[in-house]
């Protein structure tokens, strides 16, 4: 995916913002163990609710929402190798985790609770530790449990996300063929699970025929969808930046080379909410909670999930989630959607696709109240004028004959007691119809499409006829003129895909033998230029939506990195390899550009971090040596097979060397499955701190100076942040040429 060296001026507003410090004090950060875990107006109104059976529940529910959120993790399942992380995480990590755990809250290792495997999640995936994200971020015992985190999920091998946020892309039920959009995606991590639902069978598609549209009306947030998603390198993935409640119609090609409008096989509607749901995670909520939000969002959410069902493909699926708990956000956006869709849309049940979830049935009856919960409204009648544009009449329950007929008891209420998680709501509609309202003019799309691609012209002097009327304007001078749409927000780079013909192109099918079946229309660069640098993937439907609509929708990213321009005297072609891309272009490669390596070979090859000294040929086992004879110098391909799993990674063939070329973090990750010694990559943040802080005293005892230096502002100081792990020298182009 192109990165993007701009300054995107709305990071520089958010960062000015954050500078110029809290807006309104009841927003001031408060440490979290300072928050008072209580606001009268939640729960009076969710007492009145019923959302729970029995006053012993609702206790229980309460003393729960209250508590800390346990981590959750998942592996992702796409990768070949996913099993066999799954089992070092089983073994190595959760022996390490009980033995830090005990360290930490001074226990007996044997009284030490074992991580769990969360039963819904598909194939054992995904686990949830007894640990909240800060004990794991501030306890030194756990540092390496932390380490292990970081890197994992920058390689990809790993995502952290809270339990039931991982529930509506299971019920999705994404198949590799569909055509999939993900409405409110940033910042990404259900879109992370439907990238990996859309590469679940590689055996039967070297490029998924799917795809995933991922929009976020937040044009920052965007970045950390693209941030999120890179790590899985799809290039079946397109990010857009649009309203979603009001997203165009997108054209495609058609087998007959007609454009037709799209419609989509799966969209996830994860609507922006309350989030009262996060209550345990985002303890902050308690400080401002109150019923004006609800009421504010019931109309967004509606909006988005009718143009959502307009967008779906008859026979599709649609997934509305919220992370909020009250039924004006949820079940009441239903029944008002599934009303005006008249049959159209009917709810189903897909408590089957999360086997073991507890969980509640939507609600069928619920109340309305005043901001403070002081007046409590069952109809509209009931609600005074002055609330009237705040409290809509179809936010109270339909009749009871109707309610009936719309089914929401089989929508799935997760509470956080049930099951020691988040809160949730996941509502699974499906399409039998098409909806009285929906609007498919492909001609006036295409015609939108073509005004959009006009350049935007300077007003000129108009041309005067004798009677000093403008030329050319006779017909209706004063009538409407079509104005075209602007795309608003941070300018993207452009999308410039090959030609037919291209030479680069052709210099590089010779060099790695790539075969017919991979697209050289798929190729592409970021800007127009004779001399490409990096060149990125994307499959065949994400380039016709490209070339179909780049002008009627602001897109963020796509494509992924595959070849880079690596230029020096021993070059004898132009582009390497990207170790980013070599998901897809493995797939197309030939064998000349191929070996195969042995694990010590493999081991030695990631172990040698300088890039001044690559591993010599004569340190590669025999057979390997052997194999390096038939391999010219240049970017290659690295594999190694073994009963578990086959592993590829980007290598260089040096005159004299053979050695690994991919990031520190993908480096560590492949080290871990190879069973390989790690010690050398695994640092403890609080003891660097420590002799940091050492070091300074000494330096200010020598200088005769009296300095306060206190040894634990260390690591919690450190700007880097969660996940963000030191880039290794070896990704630089010039580095891979000194072979
Ligand atoms: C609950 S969050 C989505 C979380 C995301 N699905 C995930 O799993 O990481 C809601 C998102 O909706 C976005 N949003 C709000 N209004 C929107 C709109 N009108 N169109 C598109 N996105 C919107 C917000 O920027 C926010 O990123």
């Amino acid at each position: 995916m192109g990165r993007n060296k701009k300054q995107n001026p709305f990071a520089a507003r958010k960062r000015q913002k954050r500078e110029n410090g809290p807006e309104r004090p009841d927003r001031r950060a408060l440490p979290y163990e300072e928050i008072k875990r209580d606001n009268a107006f939640f729960i009076k109104y969710y007492h009145l609710q019923k959302i729970c059976a029995s006053e012993e529940e609702w206790t229980q529910f309460l003393d729960s929402i209250r508590d800390n959120l346990p981590t959750t993790f998942r592996v992702t399942g796409f990768k070949d190798e996913a099993k066999a992380l799954l089992a070092i995480i089983e073994s190595q990590l959760f022996t390490e985790y009980v033995r830090a755990v005990a360290e930490l809250h001074q226990k007996a290792p044997e009284d030490v609770e074992r991580p769990l495997c969360l039963p819904w999640y598909p194939n054992g995936l995904a686990y949830q530790l007894h640990l909240t994200r800060k004990d794991i971020r501030r306890s030194e015992p756990l540092y390496r449990l932390h380490n292990f985190l970081i890197v994992e999920t920058t390689a990809g091998g790993i995502s952290r996300q809270e339990a039931v946020s991982m529930i509506p892309p299971i019920v999705l039920d994404v198949r590799p063929t569909d055509k999939v959009l993900d409405m409110c995606a940033a910042p990404g991590s259900k879109t992370a699970q439907l990238i990996e639902a859309l590469h679940a069978a590689p055996e039967e598609h070297k490029i998924p025929p799917g795809f995933v549209l991922a929009n976020d009306v937040d044009n920052n947030r965007c970045y950390m969808l693209v941030h999120q998603a890179k790590r899985l390198n799809s290039p079946c993935l397109l990010v857009t930046n649009h309203d979603s409640s009001a997203f165009p119609n997108l054209l495609i090609s058609q087998p007959d080379g007609s454009q037709g409008i799209l419609k989509f096989d799966k969209i996830l509607c994860d609507v922006p909410c309350s989030g009262d749901g996060t209550l345990r995670k985002n303890p902050d909520i308690w400080l401002k909670w109150n019923l004006a939000q609800a009421y504010n969002l019931h109309g967004i959410q509606y909006r988005i999930v009718r143009r959502g069902a307009e967008m779906l493909e008859v026979g599709g699926r649609l997934v509305y989630s919220t992370c909020s708990l009250n039924p004006i956000e949820n079940e009441a956006v239903l029944q008002r959607i599934l009303k005006e869709a008249d049959g159209a849309l009917e709810l189903v049940d897909a408590g089957h696709l999360v086997p073991g979830l507890k969980y509640k049935p939507g609600m069928t009856d619920w109340k309305l109240a005043t901001k403070e919960v002081d007046q409590i409204f069952t109809s509209f009648d009931e609600v005074p004028e002055s609330l009237h544009t705040i409290i809509r009449p179809g936010m109270f329950p339909l009749p009871a004959a109707e309610m009936a007929s719309i089914g929401l008891e089989k929508c799935i209420r997760v509470l956080p007691h049930l099951q020691d998680s988040g809160g949730f709501f996941v509502a699974v509609l499906e399409k039998r119809r098409q909806l009285a309202f929906e609007k498919n003019d492909v001609a006036a799309l295409v015609e939108q499409n073509e005004m959009a691609k006009q350049p935007v012209s300077p007003p000129t002097e108009p041309e005067l006829d004798g009677r000093g009327q403008p030329v050319g304007e006779k017909a209706v001078p004063w009538g409407p003129q079509r104005k075209k749409r602007r795309l608003h927000g941070y300018k993207e780079d452009p999308y410039v895909f090959f030609g037919e013909n291209d030479a680069d192109y052709a210099a590089i099918k010779e060099f790695y033998q790539l075969d017919e079946s991979l697209s050289q229309r798929c190729l592409l660069t970021r800007c127009i230029t004779e001399k490409k640098k990096n060149i990125y993937y994307c499959s065949e439907r994400i380039r016709d939506l490209v070339v179909n609509n780049e002008h009627n929708i602001k897109i963020i990213n796509t494509g992924v990195k595959t070849f880079v321009r690596c230029e020096n005297r021993h070059t004898v072609h132009p582009f390497r390899l990207a170790q980013e891309g070599l998901q897809t272009s493995n797939a197309f490669m030939g064998a000349n550009r191929r070996i195969q390596v042995e694990r010590e070979d493999l081991v030695m090859m990631l172990n040698c971090t300088d890039p001044t000294q690559p591993p010599s040929t004569h340190e590669l086992k025999k057979e390997t040596q052997e194999r390096c004879k038939e391999l010219g110098v240049g970017s290659c391909i690295l594999k190694y097979v073994d009963e578990r799993f086959t592993l590829y990674t980007v290598g260089w063939r040096g005159t004299s060397s053979l050695r690994a070329y991919v990031h520190k973090d993908e480096t560590i990750h492949i080290l871990r499955l190879l069973g390989a010694d790690l010690s050398k990559f695994e640092t403890n943040k609080y003891e660097e701190a420590r002799v940091a802080a050492a070091a300074a005293a000494q330096a200010a005892t020598e200088s005769g100076k009296d300095v306060v230096v206190d040894a634990e502002a260390g690591p919690e100081s450190e700007s880097s942040g969660e996940g963000a792990a030191p880039t290794t020298p070896m990704d630089t182009e010039e580095e891979a040429t000194k072979s």
